[in-house]
């Protein structure tokens, strides 16, 4: 992804091009709110029209002698026209909110659900390389400044476009020669404001990086207070704080004097470039080249022009800023997904043969994870792989989910190679049972129908029941609909053991892989996970990664890893009698 540093430095037309085809659809909303958009800001340029006839054309009535009755019934009329236009202009002003609203934030709504459609489709090393917490947050934040400019800076770069416009028509329909001196000041000025803002900008993200940085000291010692503590380093933690609060005041210092400069400057420039105009405008009165009322039209348009003209660098950088979340957004978007749907559809049975399989993870490929692993296992059968940490279990079991592919060897499963396979399919005839089981926000009932969507609840209670979990589940006041995960009832390790055994029976999978958890469950939750395994893997292949001896006892093969190789293979006895790598590992690991 281009980096933060590139975000903000350039705006192309690509992105909003991307983010407008996304309007398509919302269309038959969105091009009326656009044309009422541009409607309202040429109504708007009414205002001052009026402004000028009732301030100065009343003056220069008056004094060219026509009756004070006659002056007033002129306004009068005047007054209830610009009611009228104002009355228009706020009835077309609020269908065309309410009309971009509406269209923006279901295009928005649709541009995040394509979004996470796709990355939930990205293959596993993605989301290694990118940091979990930092990768939601950047897309948040990438979200959030589409969705600034699409309702906010979008609407208003064009309206301040008619309203600059018409404008500057206005003012040189009044009177070309002021409005020559005044439009020869603006490069001046808005030269000077874009040197001064960038200056003004450089410095002010130094400031952003040195209090970023300073945060960073409270953030490691508030993680570490025990450490803090333990060395009594309060006062070292505390100089260092100091000192970066230090390097940040200096940074602040300097851009306090671009800021002030830019201030100053602004000050006597523009508003010497005000006063100067005024005074030629003054000079063609008495001269005569000006009326009173073309003066006062000249000063309200001219108002017009500086906002207009001062909304423009905020919506230029907005639009960078768009740049960039657009350009991080569409490089998600290209990236390939793990499926291409071009993969053979199978129904499996539940063999599987690794044949001289070797791996290294993308990100640290100067190591030999897997290094020529053999295995095959017939369909029903219980396998316990075992081996020390870093052996390289984990990793067997990522290769049969298809999350990477071996570098070497083949992965088969019924005899087909599994690169040749449809990967969702392959995946719906696997279940697997975590070690750490992480249930989702939401209800018992919805997290075990996460084993299979759809299900009904006969069939959610009846897998409970085999998971020996219905039990627990009925003790809880809400039963069924009790509310777990993140913000809900906590439950125990082998509770939520249970809970991943039902999900895996409602799955119903040819082949299951199991990660026996390593912390102890005291003797009953253990009988009651053991039950409910023991019946889980009737019929079906499975590959258990094996902390009990218990586990390993009852296994048809057992398969010894280290360093990457099988080791050793054979039942618990015929390992033992051997008396090598495994016969270690039961007196040292296994309990
Ligand atoms: N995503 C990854 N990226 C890079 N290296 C990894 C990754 N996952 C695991 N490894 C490395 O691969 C080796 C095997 O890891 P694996 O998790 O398969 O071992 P394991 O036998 O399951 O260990 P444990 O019993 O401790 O869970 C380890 O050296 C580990 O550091």
């Amino acid at each position: 992804m281009p980096s933060d540093e590139e975000k903000g430095s350039r705006f192309s037309l690509g992105g909003l091009r991307w983010v407008l085809s996304y309007q398509k659809p919302h269309r038959r909303i969105f091009l009326p709110s656009l044309l009422a958009l541009f409607v309202t800001a040429g109504l708007a340029l009414a205002f001052p029209w009026f402004m000028k006839e009732l301030f100065g054309g009343t003056v220069a009535k008056l004094r060219e002698g026509v009756p004070a009755a006659t002056v007033i019934a002129e306004a009068d009329r005047l007054i209830f026209t610009l009611l009228g236009v104002l009355a228009v202009q706020a009835m077309i002003g609020f269908f065309r909110v309410q009309g971009f609203i509406r269209s923006g934030e279901a295009a928005l709504n649709d541009l995040r659900r394509d979004l996470f459609r796709h990355l939930l489709r990205l293959p596993v090393p993605f989301f290694q390389e990118h940091r979990s917490g930092a990768l939601s947050n950047r897309v948040s934040a990438d979200l959030g400044t589409v969705r600034e400019t699409l309702m906010t800076t979008l609407p208003q770069a064009a309206r301040q476009s008619v309203t600059l416009v018409g404008s500057v028509v206005m003012i040189f329909v009044t009177s070309w020669k002021l409005s020559l001196a005044m439009l020869a000041s603006i490069p001046f000025v808005v030269l000077a404001v874009a040197i001064a803002g960038r200056k003004v900008r450089g410095h002010s993200k130094a400031a952003q990086d040195a209090l970023a940085e300073s945060g960073t000291v409270i953030e490691e010692s508030v993680q570490a207070i025990a450490d803090v503590k333990a060395f009594t380093n309060e006062e070292f933690e505390e100089q260092r704080y100091q000192s970066s609060l230090d390097r940040f005041y200096q940074v602040t210092l300097r851009g306090a004097m671009a800021r002030a400069s830019f201030l100053a400057f602004v000050i006597f420039v523009m508003f010497g470039a005000i006063a100067g105009v005024t005074w030629l405008g003054v000079r063609m009165m008495v001269e005569g080249d000006l009326t009173e009322k073309q003066f006062s039209g000249f000063i309200l348009y001219s108002v017009f022009v500086g906002a207009s003209l001062g909304a423009m660098p905020e919506i230029v950088s907005q639009m960078q800023a768009m740049t960039g979340a657009t350009d991080r957004l569409r490089e998600i978007m290209g990236l390939k997904p793990e499926r291409d749907g071009r993969g053979e559809p199978i129904s499996l049975r539940g063999a599987v043969s690794f044949e001289n399989v070797h791996f290294r993870y993308p990100s640290r490929p100067d190591q030999a994870v897997l290094a020529g692993v053999n295995f095959a296992v017939t369909p029903g059968q219980r396998i316990a792989l075992v081996g020390p940490s870093g052996a390289g279990k984990s990793t067997v079991f990522s290769l049969l989910l298809g999350y990477y592919r071996p570098e070497q060897g083949r992965i088969s499963f019924d005899g087909c190679d599994a690169s040749s396979l449809d990967l969702q399919a392959l995946r719906e005839g696997i279940a697997v049972v975590p070690q750490e089981v992480m249930l989702f926000g939401g209800t018992i009932l919805e997290n075990i129908e996460y084993g299979r969507p759809g299900a009904t609840r006969d069939e959610i209670v009846e897998a409970a029941k085999l998971a020996n979990a219905h039990e627990f589940i009925e003790t809880r006041p809400e039963g069924y609909e009790t509310v777990v995960g993140p913000r809900g009832v906590k439950l125990s390790g082998g509770q939520r053991q249970r809970i991943a055994i039902a999900r895996a029976i409602l799955a119903d999978p040819r082949i299951l892989l199991l990660d026996e958890a390593t912390s102890a469950l005291d003797a009953e939750s253990e009988r009651l996970v053991n039950e409910a395994l023991d019946r889980l893997m009737v019929g079906r292949t499975s590959l258990v990664i094996a902390h009990r001896l218990s586990t390993v006892r009852n296994a048809d093969c057992i398969l010894v890893l280290h360093q990457g190789r099988v080791v050793e293979q054979g039942t618990h006895e015929e390992l033992m009698s051997a008396g090598g790598t495994y016969q270690v590992l039961v007196q040292t690991q296994l309990g």
